[in-house]
């Protein structure tokens, strides 16, 4: 279990990125989801003990990660947004080379290892091709698999699947769901559907803030009476954006279909519609967003 209290980090030109941040995270999938900016990569990247936050503490299973982050980078697994270096080295060797690196020095284990994670990630037949000519997906699946050696029990994927292709983007998740029930791993996005796909509990992080924590199920189910929906014309959307607390809109068939967020009946038009997760996420945001009344005196 991995136990965050009071986690801050304000950046040298004064950018508060993270503010007060208390998550307990247990073992299985966590999704950590939030807009661009939120803080999410921040955060990841204090976890994985890659920079000191300014204040606050970070527990894992009992480990003081702060104090102690070799031990830490042990046990870990990181795929960075930024996963971004493809060397003209094949895709063994680089595997191989990191499987050095994580300290896992024995010839003949390493080999069985290296070769187990390439076809775990379905990149055993283009081993030896150069991972500069991969795509997008490959190169994710190459970077989970280097994320994975040395059976790490907390792993850490950041913006994994943004810019791949539905096909790619289902393999990935895949690998993810296929990861032991024992192992903390943290899936921080801004894609909601990933989410939803994959894990039994989450929280939403904006402005540096967790704004919401809990199982999207239960999440969900708070919405019920809450969500409403209404087919409109685009000429009418600015008078709906302005007159109604629209949380989402998308298109189909031409006309446009807003979700309003209401404790009651918005108005004329409207039918209540069960929420899903999306529903949950941008009325949170809307929410956050909103001024705050003053409570009369
Ligand atoms: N090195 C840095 N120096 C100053 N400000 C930074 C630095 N890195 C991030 N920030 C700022 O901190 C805030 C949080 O950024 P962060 O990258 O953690 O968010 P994010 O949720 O991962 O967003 P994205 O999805 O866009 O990467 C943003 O306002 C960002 O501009």
């Amino acid at each position: 279990m991995l136990t965050i209290t009071g986690l801050s980090h304000v950046y040298g030109n004064g950018t508060r990125a993270l503010d007060g941040v208390n998550l307990t995270i247990p073992a299985g999938m966590f999704g950590l989801l939030g807009p661009n900016g939120a803080g999410k990569s921040t955060l990841m990247r204090t976890i994985a003990t890659l920079q000191s936050p300014t204040s606050g503490s970070i527990l894992f299973d009992g480990l003081d990660v702060l104090k102690e982050p070799e031990a830490l980078r042990r046990t870990l697994g990181y795929l960075p947004q930024d996963f971004g270096v493809y060397p003209r080295g094949s895709a063994y060797d680089m595997l191989d080379h990191m499987a050095v690196l994580k300290g896992i020095g024995h010839g003949g284990e390493r080999k069985q290892t290296v070769e187990a994670l390439l076809h775990k990630v379905n990149l055993w037949d283009v081993r030896k091709k150069a991972l500069a000519g991969f795509s997008g997906g490959m190169r994710q699946r190459f970077g989970i698999a280097q994320a994975l050696i040395g059976n790490p029990r907390l792993i850490i994927v950041d913006e994994p699947t943004a810019g791949l292709d539905p096909e790619e983007r289902n393999r990935f998740l895949n690998l993810l769901a296929e990861i032991g029930d024992n192992v903390v791993v943290i899936l921080s996005t801004h894609i909601v559907e990933d989410v939803a796909d994959l894990c039994p509990r989450m929280a939403v992080l904006a402005g540096g803030r967790i704004l919401l924590e809990g199982a999207p199920l239960d999440l969900i189910a708070e919405t019920q009476g809450r969500v409403w929906q209404k087919t409109i014309d685009r000429a009418e959307l600015d008078d709906h954006m302005r007159d109604y607390r629209v949380i989402s809109t998308r298109l189909f068939a031409g006309r446009t279909i807003i979700h309003v967020a209401s404790d009651g009946s918005p108005g004329p038009g409207f039918t209540p519609v069960t929420g899903n997760l999306e529903d949950v996420y941008f009325s949170t945001l809307d929410a956050s967003r909103r001024p705050v009344t003053p409570v009369a005196a």
